[in-house]
């Protein structure tokens, strides 16, 4: 089990990580969410043993971890990191990079490189030098390098940041099941709600610096505390219950997803459409309800100006 306990971290005299404690099992996978800012990177730095932390502790296994006061070399062994810069040594090839993290007695060497290019999808390049590639196919091979020595812990930041969307998906699959099928514990920080609601064990919300929810996609995702933490996963409106005709309303406001609302022919809940954005599978339609802009999903656009009725799927 990962156990952080009490971290706080302060740059430059600003606090960044304010008392932050959680643990993971092992084999688990952690996404890390939140706004840009939040404190994710500087988590992940803390916990592989970039920064020195004063107060507070992070252990593997009941095993307290040192930090970088202790060691010549940052890091752990059983751990790694992939930051957001991912450094690989751009004037040797890609099998080369990857072979700097696979012993050169392994006689299944070569076999365990082209595995690991097959997981990222970038087989054809073995014999490639780094420098003639592109920032995503990089962002591959480093990857593939990070995981070539199958560390028991793994920290990822942004894997797949400069991954265009067509590859992506096959991207994410191939490793995060790879990653479980070897059992490694994985803590990710993203802004990419896929990378989080379709593939994690559990979901740590960050805000300045602190966590504000830590529970499974499902959990979080159907029932969001705050509009903060359901604008994380998807558009989601806040809307006051009156103007929802809510009788004796538990809550002030209630939050709703646009694919929570539907057009009907009569409601109550009457809105005046401004605008429609096509979404490829559907439109997002920008209306006003009263005083508040909401967003509502509906398989054609609508005209401007027009007055539509509105109804809360459950
Ligand atoms: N080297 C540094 N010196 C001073 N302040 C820093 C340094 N690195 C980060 N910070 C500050 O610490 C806070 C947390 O930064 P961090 O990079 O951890 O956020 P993040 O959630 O990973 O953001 P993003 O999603 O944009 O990568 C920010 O306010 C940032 O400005």
């Amino acid at each position: 089990m990962l156990k952080v306990q009490n971290i706080s971290f302060t740059y430059d005299k600003i606090e960044v990580i304010k008392n932050i404690s959680f643990s993971t099992d092992k084999g688990k996978y952690l996404a890390i969410v939140g706004e840009s800012g939040c404190g994710k990177s500087t988590l992940l730095e803390i916990i592989y043993g970039l920064l020195h932390v004063e107060k507070g502790t992070v252990s593997w296994n009941d095993e307290k971890l040192l930090g970088p006061n202790f060691y010549l070399i940052p890091g752990e062994d059983f751990m790694k990191y992939l930051p957001q810069d991912f450094d690989l040594m751009p004037y040797i090839t890609v099998e080369e990079n990857i072979g700097k993290n696979i012993s050169f007695l392994d006689e299944n060497r070569l076999d365990k490189i082209k595995k690991l290019l097959d997981v990222v999808d970038m087989s054809e390049f073995l014999k490639t030098k780094v420098v003639n590639l592109s920032q995503g196919q990089k962002q591959r091979v480093a990857i593939a390098k990070v995981i070539a020595k199958e560390p028991e812990v793994l920290l990822l930041d942004e894997p797949f940041s400069n991954i265009d969307n067509f590859r992506k998906n096959k991207l994410r699959r191939n490793l995060f099941n790879y990653l479980k099928s070897k059992n490694i514990t994985l803590l990710v920080a993203t802004h990419d709600a896929t990378d989080a609601l379709s593939f994690a064990d559990e979901i740590l919300v960050m805000k300045d610096g602190k966590i504000i929810e830590k529970n499974t996609p499902e959990k979080l995702y159907q029932n969001p505390s705050n509009v903060y933490v359901g604008s994380l996963f998807n558009e989601i409106n806040e809307i006051p219950s009156e103007d929802l005709k809510f009788q004796n309303p538990s809550k002030k406001t209630v939050l709703l997803y646009p694919n929570q609302l539907k057009i009907v022919g009569k409601s109550e809940i009457k809105a005046t459409v401004i605008q429609s954005y096509f979404k490829g599978n559907c439109y997002l339609i920008e209306a006003k309800l009263v005083d508040t802009i909401i967003y509502f999903e509906h398989h054609n656009s609508i005209v401007k100006g027009l007055e539509i009725y509105l109804n809360i799927e459950k």
